[in-house]
């Protein structure tokens, strides 16, 4: 069954409406620069409601190694994302599972990756939008997807309720990651688009009637 990841939660209450919908992970950005940042403490409110059986993530762009090891320090964090320009030496200093996002813009963007972070617990393959590290709900060419990549990825970008099925079933995804395709607005997340989403990605290349 396809994993839910859902990513740029600020609030407790959206956390806690997506652990009841069943998603799998929960992710928290510590970019300041996000319309999504929360802060050490909004966190660790949040993480405070998460079962041990949901994953927290938290994600960083471009972050200096101290504040990673801060927020570390302060948040029971699961996962660690990296969104930007990190090099893999950085993305190895935590002692962490780690995913590493990737901006496809070519086939070459995936299998560079793949040979660099070849030790990430999974690559995050997200929309290249010139000048935004991620949120874009912009969608890539899925048909630059990897057919034989034994490494685990996650889909990312422009997912929305509307093609989150059809894009595991053209994919083949183990894994989905979503953030403003299931907003209220910028931050807020939307019970129903969660419910939704999370339904249709579970549901896909299934017989499920609602
Ligand atoms: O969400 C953000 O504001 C953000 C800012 C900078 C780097 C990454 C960011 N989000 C990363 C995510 O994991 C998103 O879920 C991913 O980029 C997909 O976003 P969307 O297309 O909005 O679903």
């Amino acid at each position: 069954m396809t994993r839910v990841k859902i990513c740029g939660i600020t609030r407790v209450e959206d956390a806690q409406a997506a652990i009841a919908l069943g998603v799998d992970a929960l992710g928290l950005v510590f970019f300041e620069k996000s319309p999504r940042f929360v802060s050490i403490e909004q966190a660790q409110q949040i993480a405070a409601v998460v079962p041990a059986f949901t994953q927290t993530v938290g994600l960083f762009v471009n972050a200096s190694e101290s504040q990673v090891h801060e927020v570390l320090r302060q948040v029971p964090l699961d996962v660690l994302q990296f969104h930007g320009d990190e090099t893999p030496e950085f993305c190895r200093l935590f002692m962490r599972p780690y995913i590493k996002a990737v901006r496809v813009a070519s086939v070459q963007d995936i299998e560079a990756a793949a040979a660099t972070f070849f030790d990430a617990r999974a690559l995050l393959f997200d929309a290249h939008v010139e000048g935004v590290y991620g949120g874009t709900g912009q969608v890539f060419d899925w048909r630059l997807l990897p057919k034989n990549l034994t490494q685990a990825w996650v889909l990312s970008g422009g997912l929305y309720p509307e093609n989150v099925t059809e894009a595991v079933a053209k994919t083949g995804a183990m894994a989905v990651d979503v953030s403003s395709g299931v907003e209220a607005a910028k931050g807020i997340k939307d019970a129903q688009k969660m419910r939704q989403f999370i339904q249709g990605a579970k549901c896909a290349g299934t017989e499920f009637t609602e």
